[in-house]
């Protein structure tokens, strides 16, 4: 089975428009929950322009689900993760000032200094997933940085899908196989919606999770959240 692990960034732009607490990024976390939502995934980004840190704290406090933390290793995301040891931490090579993000790491030249921060994540109890392009040696290196999952950066095959969803999608059907085949987890994440989602399900083996927060809440100001969370679930259980 599949799960799915809602992104809630985008609740926390609308929020910070205004200054207010409008929407409730706590309760919607809460309501993703309910709807189905089987883990909550932020990002926090150096200039808190949408998830603050402060919002990690409290999240923290509420997910009762798998609660996933993206983000870049740096000192200020070590230090959060030490102190809400939450399910997963998944590490984004993504510059402080990336407008979102957009390659994975490269596990070779990063080698070493992801298995140090693998190491010290462990230590803390805490799973860990390295977001990766759809590379079967960025696959085979990131194994040996220790981490047990890879996160496979999806916008490249929600770009293919729109025009060859069966070429769009083999990279990440043989890379899933190679990761399985040397003990890894396998999530995917990033431009995931209604329309690839489904696809890519039947087509990726062992697909642990997907996490998916744009498309997914862009579809809830038109479908509502409760029937958009139940939707994308759907999705994800198509034979
Ligand atoms: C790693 C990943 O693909 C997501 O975290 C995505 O980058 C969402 O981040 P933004 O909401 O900041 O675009
Ligand atoms: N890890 C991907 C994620 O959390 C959400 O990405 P997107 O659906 O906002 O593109």
């Amino acid at each position: 089975m599949t799960r799915l692990s809602v992104n809630i960034n985008k609740i926390a732009t609308l929020r910070n428009a205004r200054g207010g607490n409008n929407p409730d990024l706590i309760q919607v976390a809460k309501d993703c929950e309910r709807f189905g939502a089987q883990g909550i995934t932020v990002h926090p980004r150096p200039d808190e322009r949408h998830i603050r840190y402060a919002d990690v704290l409290a999240l923290a406090e509420v997910v009762r689900t798998e609660f996933n933390i993206e983000g870049y290793p740096d000192a200020r995301y070590m230090a959060l993760i030490k102190q809400v040891r939450p399910a997963q931490a998944t590490l984004v090579p993504d510059p402080p000032d990336a407008i979102t993000s957009n390659t994975g790491w490269d596990t070779i030249a990063h080698q070493q200094q992801l298995a140090d921060i693998i190491a010290e994540l462990k230590s803390y109890g805490v799973r860990t997933s390295i977001f990766v392009n759809a590379e079967e040696e960025m696959i085979e290196a990131a194994v040996r940085t220790g981490t047990d999952r890879v996160e496979l950066y999806t916008e490249p095959y929600a770009q293919g899908f729109l025009h060859n969803p069966a070429e769009a999608v083999a990279p990440y059907a043989s890379c899933a196989a190679l990761g399985h085949s040397l003990g890894l987890g396998i999530n995917a994440g990033h431009d995931l919606d209604l329309h690839n989602l489904a696809y890519f399900q039947r087509n990726v083996p062992h697909l642990d999770e997907v996490s998916i927060g744009h498309a997914l809440i862009c579809d809830a100001l038109y479908l509502g959240l409760e029937n958009t969370v139940r939707l994308y679930r759907r999705q994800l259980e198509q034979e």
